[in-house]
C-alpha cells in the first residue's frame, strides 16, 4: 500500500485504517492507512532538509516546475475530474470546473508573487533601499472535502512558488484526489521531500500541527477546527497561520423587479456543489410582502425541479450527492431539529434514495424559531427569515458570528450602498451569486469565517515574510559626520 509520499518515495500508511467510499453507490474507492506521528516526524525532518535548496533554487526554477505542473494538470484534467466526481459525488461537469480552476491557479499565483511579494528597490541617500520577501521554511496545508484539489491547491501553488517546503494533510474524506494530485507533483519534477503528503484523520493533524518542526501552517476547513487549531497555535507568535473557515452567509432580497433573475442569484447561492462551498447562501432574508411571497413561491417551484444525481448521470444533474452518508444524516436531524422548535418546510430537504448521501434542495422558514443556533449547515438547505423593514434585514444578516460573504439582491443602488457600509463580510455582492468567488481576488472572512490571512490573489501574503534593507557596495564614511562625533 503506497498511499502517503514522505521524503519522495510513496510508502505505506502505518496509523488507523482509512477508507474512502462513494457517497452514492458506497463502493470503496480508496484504501489505506493513515500517517502516523512518527512518520509525521520523518516527514518533516526531510521537509526540513529539502527546504534550504529549494528556497536557494530561485523563481524562475521553481515556477518552471510549478508550469510543469499546470501542463500535467491539462494533460490529466478527465482522469483527475473523474477521481473527484467518483469520491465526492460531484457532477463531472463541475470537478472538471474544478481542475480547470487549478490549472488557473498558476497564472495568478505567478502574477500575484510578484505583485504581493516581489522586490523593490529605490535610492536612499547614498545606498539603496531594498524589498525582497523570504520563505517561511516548512509548512502544512490541510485541506477541505468539498474542493480537494482545487482548495489545498490555492495553499500549495503560492506556498511552492515563494520557496516553502510543504506537507500537505487532505481531507480524510477525499485521500485518492489527494494522491493523485501530489502524483502529478512528482513527475512535474518536484526534488525529494519539498512536497510530502500525510494522508490520515484528525491524530495525523493534531501530530502535524503540533509539531515543533512546523514555520505554519495554512488550513481550510471548518470553524471548530478553526479554532481547535488557534488555540493550539496561542503563544507562538513565530508560527505563521492562515485560516479559511466556514459561514453563516446572508442574501438579503429587497426590491425586486425580475423575480426569476432573483430566483437564478438565489439557486446558484444555496444550492451548487449541494451547497457545499463556504460560499453558499446558508440564510435567505425575504420581505414579508406580496413580493417576497411571490419570489418565494417561484423559488420553491424551481428549486423543487432541480436535477439531483449522480457523478457520472449520462444526463448530468445540477448537483450530487453530499460528502457522506454521515453528512446527510446530520443535514437531516438538523432540520428535524428545527421543525421541532417552529421552522415551516417550504420545501422539505429529503433523502432521495435509500442508503445514499442524495439529498434534495430544502427550504424552509426559520422566522419564528426563537432562538435559532449561528450554525453553517454545510449543506443544500436554505433557511428563510422575513423581515418588514431594509433595517432589519441587515441586522438579521448581521446577527452571526461568521463574516464570509452577504449579498443583496435589488434594483435599488441606495440599499446596496447601504448594505454595503453596514454589512461584516470579506465577500460582499449585489445582484450576483454569493459562490463562485475569483481566484484573482483576495479570498477570506471576518469574524468566525478567518484570521485576517486573505487567501486567493492575497495567499501570497502569507507564504513569504518581507525583508527590508538598506544596502550599499562600498563601506564609506558620510559626506558629514553627526553633531559631536569626530574621526
Ligand atoms: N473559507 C474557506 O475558504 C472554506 C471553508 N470551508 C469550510 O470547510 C468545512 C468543510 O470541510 P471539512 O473537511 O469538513 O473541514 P474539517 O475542519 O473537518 O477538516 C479540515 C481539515 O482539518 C483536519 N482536521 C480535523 N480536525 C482536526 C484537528 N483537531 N486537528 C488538526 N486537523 C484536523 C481534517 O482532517 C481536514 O484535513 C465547512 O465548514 C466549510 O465552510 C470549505 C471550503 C472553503
Ligand atoms: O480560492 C480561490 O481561488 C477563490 C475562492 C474560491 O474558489 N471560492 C469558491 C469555493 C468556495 C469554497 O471553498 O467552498 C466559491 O466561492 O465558490
Amino acid at each position: 500500500m503506497t498511499q502517503q509520499f514522505i521524503d519522495g518515495h510513496w510508502v505505506g500508511g502505518e496509523g488507523q485504517a482509512l477508507t474512502s467510499k462513494n457517497p452514492v453507490s458506497q463502493a470503496t474507492v480508496w484504501q489505506g492507512q493513515a500517517a502516523t506521528a512518527e512518520q509525521v516526524d520523518v516527514a518533516v525532518k526531510s521537509a526540513r532538509a529539502a527546504f534550504p535548496r529549494w528556497r536557494q533554487l530561485g523563481f524562475a526554477q521553481r515556477e518552471a516546475i510549478v508550469r510543469r505542473f499546470a501542463e500535467l494538470l491539462n494533460e490529466n484534467k478527465a482522469a483527475l475530474a473523474d477521481a473527484i466526481g467518483l469520491e465526492t459525488g460531484k457532477p463531472r461537469w463541475e470537478a472538471l470546473t474544478e481542475v480547470q480552476t487549478m490549472i488557473g491557479k498558476v497564472d495568478i499565483s505567478v502574477k500575484s508573487y510578484h505583485e504581493r511579494t516581489g522586490e523593490k528597490e529605490s535610492t536612499m541617500g547614498d545606498a539603496q533601499a531594498v524589498l525582497r520577501h523570504r520563505p517561511h521554511g516548512v509548512v502544512a496545508v490541510f485541506g477541505p472535502y468539498n474542493f480537494p484539489g482545487h482548495l489545498p491547491n490555492g495553499h500549495i501553488v503560492p506556498a511552492l512558488l515563494a520557496g516553502n517546503a510543504v506537507l500537505f494533510k487532505p481531507s480524510e474524506l477525499a485521500p485518492m484526489v489527494a494522491q493523485q494530485t501530489v502524483a502529478l507533483w512528482e513527475k512535474a519534477g518536484l526534488p525529494a521531500g519539498v512536497l510530502q503528503l500525510l494522508q490520515g484523520a484528525k491524530d495525523t493533524g493534531v501530530a502535524l500541527a503540533g509539531h515543533a518542526g512546523i514555520d505554519g501552517l495554512f488550513f481550510t476547513g471548518s470553524s471548530n477546527t478553526g479554532h481547535y487549531l488557534h488555540k493550539q497555535f496561542a503563544g507562538q507568535p513565530d508560527k505563521i497561520l492562515a485560516l479559511e473557515m466556514g459561514g453563516n452567509n446572508p442574501l438579503i432580497v429587497a426590491q425586486v423587479g425580475n423575480i426569476d433573475a432573483a430566483v437564478f442569484q438565489t439557486i446558484q447561492s444555496a444550492f451548487i456543489s449541494a451547497g457545499q462551498r463556504c460560499t453558499c447562501a446558508r440564510r435567505l432574508i425575504v420581505p414579508r410582502t406580496a413580493e417576497g411571497d411571490a419570489f418565494l413561491a417561484r423559488l420553491v417551484d424551481v428549486a423543487a425541479r432541480l436535477k439531483v444525481g449522480r457523478w457520472d448521470d449520462a444526463e448530468a444533474p445540477f448537483m450530487g450527492a453530499v460528502i457522506s452518508l454521515a453528512a446527510a444524516d446530520h443535514l437531516l436531524q438538523a432540520q428535524e431539529a428545527l421543525f421541532a422548535r417552529g421552522a415551516k418546510a417550504l420545501l422539505p430537504m429529503r433523502r432521495l434514495e435509500a442508503g445514499t448521501a442524495l439529498l434534495s434542495a430544502g427550504i424552509i422558514d426559520v422566522s419564528e424559531v426563537s432562538d435559532l443556533s449561528d450554525e453553517e449547515h454545510f449543506g443544500p438547505l436554505l433557511k428563510v427569515q422575513r423581515y418588514q423593514h431594509f433595517e432589519e434585514a441587515i441586522a438579521l444578516a448581521n446577527a452571526t458570528r461568521y463574516g464570509l460573504a452577504a449579498g443583496l439582491l435589488s434594483d435599488n443602488k441606495a440599499l446596496y450602498e447601504q448594505f454595503w457600509q453596514e454589512s461584516r463580510a470579506g465577500i460582499v455582492n449585489w445582484n450576483k451569486q454569493l459562490t463562485g468567488a475569483s481566484s484573482a481576488a483576495p479570498f477570506g472572512g471576518v469574524g468566525a469565517s478567518g484570521n485576517h490571512r486573505a487567501s486567493a490573489y492575497y495567499a501570497a501574503d502569507y507564504c513569504s515574510y518581507p525583508v527590508a534593507g538598506l544596502e550599499t557596495p562600498e563601506l564609506a564614511l558620510p559626506a558629514s559626520l553627526p553633531v559631536g562625533l569626530s574621526m
